[in-house]
């Protein structure tokens, strides 16, 4: 947050500045009064009318102090939020991907939908509006100071009594506030779910059961969001109370030293009016230190996620000048959890050669993969390209040169251009000719390409289309090195044989394919089949 605060330093010290002055305007009010009495009480009416004029355009100078720090609190913190979602995207962009796949991808939804909305309404703009209350709080007292010392500390005492209650509450309110953010996380997974499992739930008949679970859930949030809202309001309520018990209090204390002839009615009426510029912030301070320490933990956990250092591995700096000609994996070991999938695994790929790789499900093709894309981490001297450690080279190096073709195939909505080249420039013509040589050319024959607003084409593409985008992408990015995963799944023979085709025309590099075919013209085209066994 430091680090956020020093980047919008100008803001900051912008919006202060305008919270100062827009503080010894509203205090500037109790003199005004006080000002109005004393000229009321001498029965001069002409000093009466020229300063009841001065009130008029005072007040109207009194409305823009209540704008303005406004304005400059929404351009702050809608400034830092903006840069709280850049530093998220960024942060789950350097991520070490082994943790980004571990972890639920609604964790990180959630943080953009819900965490940050708590961190924007509960921490920063309460947080921030802090500043105009803690101005007009001190210049209110040093006027107060000056009318009269002794009645201002008996003021002050009866002021900070509505602090108690946020005081006492903060751990149980920070506690049922990080709850509520709990269940709102699992109430969006759930829908998340029902989004994408939307057929499987339809077709299957499951959606009486998934609703009943949907439900439940959305009634567990709706019992946390009642008890944590009763406890703040709660806290609210004894705040305002302890406040206008401090207001009343100082009318009774004033009417004392009036009768006492210690102040005068003049002097009663500014400190009373002050009172209330006293009090109010203090109120105020109440109810946003109820909502910062309520929020704090899910911002303290937003900040931490985002700053945090489970990032790629450091020592990943070395960098790869040459093309690959050889990736080798020597006598590898390798677990998920307490399962062994490799027990001294060794193979050599070579450039200018095409690998199948085949085995029973579970024997570890895709574990196989993903080691060689760099993803899962392995020993030292276990998989070295050209000799150098696999471990040690950067991953933006390794993925100049590397391409991983998913069994999945994740579409952008964006133009067909940008899903080929996968966001990065392109020109046109050889967009065209890789749709060509993937054999899509006649699929977007009437699409504009380069069209990043019409993606209705992106729901009605079939398994084998899929396939071919996929591959389309290792063409157009032409790296050393292409990982196929399953490229024929679900794909009939004659489907299947046009993904060989595409695999085949791609010379001069290690293409590695894992498969499950046993088509044996498909698998008649590689130079060396592997048959992984479970370890
Ligand atoms: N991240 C992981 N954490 C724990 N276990 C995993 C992980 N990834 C895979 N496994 C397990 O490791 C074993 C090998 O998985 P892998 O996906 O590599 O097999 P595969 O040969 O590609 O299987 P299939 O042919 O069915 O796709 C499986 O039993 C799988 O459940």
């Amino acid at each position: 947050m430091k680090k956020i605060l020093k980047r919008n330093q100008p803001l900051f010290f912008l919006h202060v500045i305008l919270c100062a002055m827009a503080a010894l305007i509203q205090v500037g009010v109790a003199l005004v009064y006080r000002q109005i009495t004393e000229v009321a009480m001498s029965g001069d009416v002409k000093r009466l009318l020229f300063i009841g004029i001065f009130a008029f355009f005072y007040i109207l100078l009194n409305t823009m102090s209540d704008f303005i720090p406004r304005r400059s609190k929404s351009v702050l913190v809608q400034s830092i939020m903006n840069q709280l979602r850049e530093s998220l995207s960024q942060k789950i962009v350097r991520m070490n991907p082994v943790l980004f796949l571990k972890n639920e991808k609604n964790e990180y939804l959630s943080k953009l939908a819900n965490e940050m909305k708590v961190v924007e309404l509960e921490f920063l703009k309460p947080g921030f509006g802090l500043i105009l209350s803690i101005f007009t709080f001190l210049f209110s007292l040093l006027f107060t100071l000056k009318l009269n010392t002794s009645f201002s500390l008996i003021m002050l005492l009866l002021a900070f009594s509505p602090l108690l209650a946020p005081y006492f509450a903060k751990r149980i309110l920070s506690d049922r506030r990080k709850s509520v953010v709990l269940e709102q996380d699992r109430t969006l997974s759930l829908f998340d779910q029902l989004l994408s499992g939307y057929l499987t739930l339809r077709v299957g008949k499951g959606f009486p059961t998934y609703t009943k679970i949907f439900t439940n859930s959305s009634e567990r949030l709706k019992k946390e969001s009642i008890t944590f809202e009763t406890l703040q309001g709660l806290t609210y309520a004894i705040s305002f109370g302890l406040g206008d018990l401090a207001y009343s209090g100082t009318w009774i204390v004033g009417g004392f030293f009036v009768a006492a002839k210690i102040i005068t009615i003049p002097d009663l009426i500014a400190m009373t009016t002050l009172m209330s510029t006293i009090a109010g912030p203090l109120e105020y301070f109440s109810t946003s230190v109820t909502d910062i320490l309520a929020s704090k933990k899910v911002a303290d956990d937003l900040i931490a996620f985002i700053d945090g250092t489970d990032d790629d591995e450091p020592n990943r700096s070395l960098e790869l000048a040459e093309p690959i000609n050889t990736l080798s994996i020597e006598n590898l070991h390798f677990h998920h959890g307490n399962r062994l999938i490799f027990n001294g695994f060794t193979q050599t790929f070579e450039r200018g050669k095409k690998y199948a790789i085949t085995g029973a499900s579970g024997s570890g093709k895709s574990t196989l993969l993903n080691i060689l894309a760099g993803i899962y981490p392995i020993d030292d001297h276990q998989v070295l390209v050209d000799q150098q450690e696999m471990n040690q080279l950067s991953r933006d190096s390794l993925y100049e040169k590397v391409a991983l073709v998913q069994q999945k195939t994740a579409i952008f909505q964006t133009s067909i251009a940008y899903n080929v080249s996968i966001f990065s420039e392109y020109e046109l013509e050889k967009i065209v000719d890789v749709l060509k040589r993937s054999g899509l050319d006649d699929r977007f024959d009437n699409n504009d390409l380069t069209d990043t607003q019409d993606n209705t084409w992106i729901n009605f593409l079939s398994g084998g289309e899929l396939r071919r985008l996929e591959i389309a992408r290792a063409i157009f990015k032409d790296s050393d090195v292409i990982l196929f995963d399953e490229p024929t799944s679900g794909l009939d023979s004659i489907n299947e044989m046009i993904i060989s085709d595409l695999i085949c025309s791609l010379t001069d590099k290690i293409i590695i394919v894992v498969t499950h075919s046993t088509n044996q013209e498909f698998l008649g085209s590689f130079d060396e089949l592997i048959q992984l066994n479970k370890s």
